[in-house]
């Protein structure tokens, strides 16, 4: 369309690269390893998504934010400091700010999704579930949402002038990228076209200033993307890789393990890549509530307030993205009413791929504050059950609070540590295990991620994460007749957390299989890592990237349970023994409810099922005591039939 302003669109598309950044020595950043004509398109991209970062979105009261995707069980609440880092960004992005204010683009006609979860559709189709309440409805929101559309763009009499914005912004962003680009030149050590990698000693080597770290950076990609030509002749890769670790991490800050642990996952350039993505701020994007509200409704109603917003794409009916706001968006009468949850587009994957339907029992093995829960509870449409279950009795405060402002009326919400499941309650027809992670997949919004984890904090998180993810397994029934998913998430994107784990659960647990994620976007997970092979199904999985999807790094694994018998373990010989399981409570530091460990169980045993009659009176004689104990009423006890 005309007049769309060009940063929005390149917002929406291209990964948010290069950016003129400032790092911990406040030095100026650029993309060591860019052409100038794709540095060019980033910068659009980045101050795009810089504008899409609000001060007044992170103003959500805090129970709202999904930044803290990255949460670990025991883990502190940071939420404050979290918003105050928002705040800031949102200032600078802020600050020649030319963005039209209202404009919606043709991206707002989303596509439709089958809300099917049936395994005949082909990998890749998308097939998770809608929350819009039939097609034909669909079809007219359609057409209404192309007449929002329609309207502000008739409205919007500032075209050319957008046009030519557009162009200045093109020109100095092309300046910025040839500038940047000379500053490189100064500090290449070229010797015929071979980047010589000087003795350990020599002084450039020595170097921590950050144009010539950049410049070294620049060179090693370029020798590695071309090693038979480009090496010296006695170097080796390695000492080129080596040397580059050393300058990634002191251009960006990461400790020498985790940056070793990233590195790996991409190729080289593409690495860069993320590293560069990490320094830029995700777009805001919020969750339309489809209990109270639709997405165009929701859309006019932040138009006449001056948002500026689009849809987030056509892989979502319910997201928004938010460019600019003169209103916190945490704090409208909509978001106040619950019409809408400030949330990560990619938060919605995981929800999106356990196709909750109406009417079953859900569980959100970890659901504090409440984003996929919430979600889940919408997609029921308030029918059936969601067991919103947080192990941090502090979180599930946030919990409530949204469960309550978005109107959501079928949720139980529990405070167990999820290794208890089955043994607390089971037979769920589907359950999210969207597991307490590293958060190296949110890195952008919290830069403390690239420091403060250990290789032990790996592994122990590792080890948490295969321990939930045999509860959730054990904790579906199989023979639920429209459900029997589990569905694993993180916003991680460290192989340990992910394919790892989901190969472990399918070695541990034979009666899963891996099923298409019925997301149609997302890189396939990984089938070999390094010295590691999985198995080939994982291939089903799906990765997230910031500099790919300009959306938080995040994993996305659905299986379907096909026995409720957990194979006997002489069968299971090959496998890793299963650690012993001794949960302790947070706020007691005592050993906790429930049953002992999964590994303990006997061979053959059946997961716990939802069993209603005998649940009926269990409920009924705790609800008995309860009104005994506190209003003093004595129920006369039931006859037995
Ligand atoms: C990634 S966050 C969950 C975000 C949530 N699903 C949402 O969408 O809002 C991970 C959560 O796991 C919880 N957690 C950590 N260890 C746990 C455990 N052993 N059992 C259950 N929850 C746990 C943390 O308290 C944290 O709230």
């Amino acid at each position: 369309m005309a007049g769309r302003p060009a940063t929005k669109k390149g917002a929406a598309k291209a990964s948010p690269v290069s950016s003129p950044q400032k790092n911990a020595n406040n030095k100026r950043k650029v993309n060591p390893v860019k052409e100038p004509v794709a540095k060019k398109a980033k910068v659009a991209a980045g101050k795009a998504a810089g504008k899409a970062t609000g001060k007044k979105a992170a103003k959500a009261v805090e129970e709202d934010s999904e930044d803290d995707e990255s949460w670990a069980y025991g883990a502190v609440d940071e939420s404050d400091s979290e918003v105050e880092e928002m705040d800031d960004e949102f200032v600078s992005a802020e600050e020649g700010s030319d963005i039209e204010v209202g404009a919606l683009n043709d991206d707002f006609l989303g596509d439709e999704f089958a809300e099917s979860d049936e395994e005949s559709k082909a990998p890749g189709t998308a097939m998770f579930g809608s929350d819009e309440e039939d097609e034909e409805e669909g079809e007219e929101e359609e057409e209404d949402e192309e007449d929002i559309f329609a309207s502000n763009s008739e409205d919007s009499d500032d075209d050319d002038d957008m046009e030519a914005k557009s162009r200045k912004l093109d020109a100095a962003a092309k300046a910025e990228a040839e500038e940047a680009e000379a500053e490189l030149q100064t500090n290449i050590m070229l010797e015929n076209d071979k980047y010589v990698l000087p003795g350990d000693d020599h002084e450039i080597l020595q170097s921590t200033d950050l144009q010539v770290v950049q410049a070294r950076i620049q060179e090693i990609v370029r020798v590695l993307n071309n090693f038979r030509e480009m090496r010296e002749g006695n170097r080796s890769r390695n000492d080129y890789i080596a040397q580059l670790l050393k300058d990634l991490c002191l251009y960006y800050g990461y400790n020498e393990y985790l940056m070793e642990k990233l590195f790996y996952i991409f190729p080289v350039s593409e690495a860069i890549e993320f590293f560069e993505a990490n320094e830029v701020p995700r777009p805001v994007t919020i969750r339309t509530n489809t209990l109270k509200t639709r997405r165009r409704e929701l859309a006019q109603a932040l138009i006449n307030r001056g948002v500026n917003l689009d849809p987030v794409g056509k892989w979502s009916k319910v997201g928004l993205q938010v460019f600019d706001s003169p209103v916190p968006i945490g704090a409208t009468p909509e978001y106040l009413a619950g019409h809408y949850m400030l949330q990560a587009a990619s938060s919605f994957l995981p929800v999106m791929a356990l196709a909750p339907q109406e009417h079953e029992r859900v569980l959100d093995m970890a659901s504090a504050p409440g984003g996929k829960s919430t979600y889940i509870a919408a997609l029921l449409k308030n029918t059936g059950m969601v067991f919103a279950n947080d192990a941090n009795k502090d979180r599930t405060k946030s919990l409530v609070a949204n469960i309550h402002r978005l109107g959501v009326k079928n949720a139980v919400v529990c405070n167990y540590d999820g290794r208890e499941f089955p043994g607390v309650i089971g037979g769920f027809d589907r359950v999210l295990l969207d597991a307490p992670c590293s958060g190296t997949g949110v890195i952008s919004k919290d830069a403390s991620v690239k420091t403060n984890k250990s290789e032990q904090d790996f592994q122990m998180l590792s080890q948490l994460q295969k321990q939930l993810i045999l509860s959730a397994i054990d904790s579906v029934d199989a023979g639920s007749k429209t459900g029997g998913y589990i569905v694993y998430s993180t916003c991680s994107v460290t192989v340990d957390e992910n394919e790892d784990v989901v190969n472990y659960a399918l070695k541990k647990r034979p009666n899963v299989k891996l099923v298409s994620t019925g997301l149609d976007f997302g890189k396939e997970g990984f089938t070999r890592f390094r010295e590691k092979v999985f198995h080939p199904s994982i291939s089903l999985t799906r990765r997230y990237y910031p500099h790919m999807h300009n959306m938080d790094g995040f994993y996305v694994a659905k299986f379907k349970k096909i026995s409720n018998k957990i194979p006997k373990k002489e069968d299971n010989v090959d496998l890793d023994e299963e650690e012993e399981f001794t949960p302790i409570t947070e706020e007691t530091g005592k050993r906790s409810r429930g049953k002992k460990s999964n590994g303990s169980k006997t061979a053959e045993e059946e997961s716990i099922s939802f069993n209603a009659d005998e649940d009926a009176e269990l409920i009924r004689a705790s609800q008995a005591k309860l009104l005994q104990q506190q209003k003093g009423i004595k129920l006369r006890p039931k006859k037995s039939t």
